[in-house]
């Protein structure tokens, strides 16, 4: 052997994809009544392993589109979606997706509801599951209600099962789409920081839409600021406050400048503060 040339070779550095790349997406839906509607214009970005990053903008603006392209729900009209560098042609099966609303089974418990999906995907749950249901309870604050019906949880807990469940499959992209938009004031901005600490505790990819600025400052490590009809993106803001964020994180200046900018580019300058 040539350890000469050995010694002096260059290293072959692995090659990192991003966790998420889009390039140049765009998606056209076909409608009865409106004809071709461009859901989405020329989106592209790139977003690495474990980084929570928001999407805001106005009602409409493709924010769910997005979401859904990525899961592989539906394809691309125009450009190219990929996953740690392989293109999403189907859907991704290392996804958990949280909804607006919950969606728990009523007539199932707690961990049951949390465990269904396997149910569903491999005809069976096992004991593993059930022991994995039981630890994400824990990780969410809800050891006591396993047992518990769905409709002896408030909103906010019922959110929590939800989160849960998604993350039952240890899936490396968290997509959430407004998931507390339907929780009253406090609920949602404790579960802000309920979700900051599961992420830190259970890091995720995760994609965040939200139609509340703040909620988005809060979380996010980048934002991205849509244009309405047919979406794009306007900017990409990073959001460099320090973690972890809570109500402190308010009485930051940067906080306020973040915020003030994407209302900026969401209002136009005159409305935006
Ligand atoms: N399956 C579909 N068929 C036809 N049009 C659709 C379909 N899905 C979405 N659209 C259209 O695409 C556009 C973007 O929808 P999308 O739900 O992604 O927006 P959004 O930003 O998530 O809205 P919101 O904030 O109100 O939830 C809308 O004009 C919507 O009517």
């Amino acid at each position: 052997m040539n350890t000469h040339v050995l010694a002096n070779a260059s290293p072959v550095l692995p090659v990192i994809h991003p966790a998420i790349e889009f390039d140049n997406v765009s998606r056209i839906f076909g409608t009865r009544s409106r004809g071709q509607v461009t859901a989405l214009r020329d989106i592209s970005f790139v977003i690495d392993r474990n980084e929570f990053v928001a999407f805001v903008g106005p009602s409409g603006c493709g924010k769910s589109t997005i979401l859904r392209l990525f899961a592989g729900l539906i394809p691309p009209s125009t450009g190219m979606i990929s996953a740690n560098g392989a293109p999403v042609v189907k859907p991704l099966d290392k996804v958990g997706i949280v909804f607006q609303k919950p969606t728990l089974l009523p007539w199932l418990d707690i961990e049951s509801n949390v465990v269904f999906l396997m149910r569903h995907k491999y005809g069976r749950v096992t004991e593993q599951d059930r022991r994995a249901a039981r630890e994400l309870l824990a990780l969410v604050g809800l050891s006591d209600f396993a047992r518990s019906r769905p409709s002896e949880l408030s909103g906010g807990m019922q959110q929590r099962v939800a989160i849960a469940r998604a993350l039952l499959m240890d899936p490396q992209f968290l997509l959430m789409d407004e998931p507390f938009s339907a929780l009253d004031a406090l609920s949602r901005e404790e579960m802000s920081y309920e979700l900051q600490r599961i992420w830190s505790e259970r890091p995720k990819t995760v994609l965040f839409i939200t139609h509340s600025i703040s909620e988005a400052v809060l979380l996010a490590d980048r934002i991205v600021v849509m244009t309405p009809r047919p979406g794009s993106i306007a900017a990409i803001l990073d959001v460099p406050l320090p973690r972890p964020r809570g109500a402190h994180s308010q009485e930051n200046p940067l906080f306020s400048e973040i915020s003030a900018c994407i209302r900026s580019l969401i209002f136009g300058g005159a409305n935006a503060r």
